[in-house]
């Protein structure tokens, strides 16, 4: 815990500028506000001295958000992009076990909830279970950590290493300003989904994940065609059954599914994206384009955007979703000159970006990411951008309403 700041008021009570500030001890009320005003009383009939303590991890509450998605889909370049949106780059705990799946920079700590799987390879082979089914995973917990860290405290939390198949032995994690889960299920225990601020889920469908995964697993990992659509076909139902169904609880879901330019198109390389946001979410404003609330249709291509086959669509409109009220902002085609990307950015409305041109900015950054020349790389850091956005409202909102304590 650390106490930031403490302004003891002497303008009624001179004795005040003598008064000791509360000791760590004494600081049980600042587990979890970020500002704190306190008051002590010199002597029984003195005016009462009026504190205000900042505490809390580094003088502020932990703001924890969740990404799902099956493996594969995209979450890792969806934390680069993320992390960079907050200027840091994200690294492994240093001097800590190299097959970490943790990341770590100034402003965000990213764990990958397969950390939270209590079978290992041999486990769930002998039980006949895939890593999605809910009964290879420890959600108590995943539960009791991400609250414990949510609260300010640090967890010892397990390991599984990719590389052995093992559960290794724990690392550290200190609350950050924000915490990531990422995972298979960050959504599906309730008492976790309870504790997130805002959460994402990456939709990925079928003939595209079979793409991407042919596209890395085949041509980076040398494995087999064979043995990639086997591997698919084995987790389709956990699939259906425990990782897809949290889409009806996300905040945003950004569906990738193929084009719509290019007729009976299955090769999943020029994409159709939506990005599906929630209406009525505290501190999240959806992005619109040209005119909130209404139905647009634009193919920007033209004079300033230049555009060759099979061009690019946008469209734009409320919806609803799992019978919830939703905006839908969708991009289909891609780009051919990322600088142009600017136009398009001038034309949406509420990206939260900080400058103009941040968007475009970010993306010219991540020009070699997978997904930047299209709605992928593009709604994913407007995402980015709305999470720092979310982040500093909430942190500003605590800030103005802080909680009476007596110490
Ligand atoms: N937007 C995209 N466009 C095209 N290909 C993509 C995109 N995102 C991801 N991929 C492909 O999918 C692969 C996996 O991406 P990434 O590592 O970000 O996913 P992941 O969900 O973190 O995977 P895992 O859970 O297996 O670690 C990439 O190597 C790339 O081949
Ligand atoms: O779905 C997954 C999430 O990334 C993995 O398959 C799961 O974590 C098991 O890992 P491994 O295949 O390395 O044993």
């Amino acid at each position: 815990m650390t106490i930031c700041a403490v302004y003891t008021s002497t303008q009624f009570n001179p004795t005040c500028s003598s008064i000791s500030t509360p000791s760590k001890t004494n600081l049980g009320f600042c587990q979890r506000q970020q500002v704190v005003f306190y008051t002590k009383r010199i002597s029984k009939r003195s005016t009462p001295c009026v504190g205000l303590i900042t505490c809390g991890a580094g003088g502020q509450e932990t703001v924890v958000i969740g990404l799902a998605a099956d493996s594969g889909c995209g979450k890792s370049t969806f934390m680069r992009r993320l992390t960079s949106v907050f200027g840091g780059a994200a690294e492994p705990p240093k001097g800590g076990n190299p097959d970490s799946n943790t990341l770590i920079s100034d402003t965000t700590t990213v764990i990958c909830l397969d950390d939270y799987h209590s079978l290992d390879r041999t486990g769930r082979k002998q039980k006949g279970v895939t890593a999605l089914d809910p009964r290879a995973n420890d959600f108590d917990l995943m539960y009791e950590q991400v609250k414990a860290i949510k609260d300010g405290k640090a967890v010892d939390k397990p390991i599984y290493n990719h590389v052995s198949g093992l559960l290794d032995p724990p690392e550290l994690i200190k609350p950050p300003k924000i915490l990531v889960i990422e995972g298979l299920h960050p959504m599906y225990d309730k008492r976790v989904r309870d504790l997130l601020d805002f959460s994402i889920y990456l939709d990925i469908s079928n003939e595209v994940k079979f793409a991407w995964k042919i596209q890395r697993d085949m041509a980076e990992r040398g494995h087999s065609l064979e043995s990639i659509k086997a591997s698919i076909e084995a987790r389709k139902p956990d699939f259906d059954a425990y990782i897809d169904p949290q889409k009806q609880y996300a905040d945003a879901v950004i569906e990738v599914l193929p084009t719509q330019l290019i007729p009976g198109d299955n090769e999943g390389k020029v994409l159709r994206v939506r990005l599906i946001m929630k209406e009525g979410v505290k501190f999240f404003n959806p992005v619109y384009l040209f005119d909130e609330g209404s139905t647009i249709s634009w193919i920007p291509c033209g004079r300033k955007l230049t555009c060759s086959y099979p061009g690019i669509k946008f469209t734009y409109g409320p919806d609803t979703y799992y019978g919830q009220e939703v905006s839908v902002l969708e991009m289909d085609g891609q780009f051919d000159r990322l600088d142009e990307l600017i136009y398009v950015e001038s034309h949406l409305s509420n990206i939260s970006s900080k400058f103009y041109g941040e968007v475009t900015q970010q993306m010219l950054k991540h020009s070699d990411f997978p997904g930047s020349n299209n709605g992928t790389g593009l709604f994913q850091t407007i995402v980015g951008l709305k999470i720092r956005d979310l982040y500093e409202q909430l942190i500003a909102s605590k800030a103005k309403s802080p909680v009476e304590a007596k110490a």
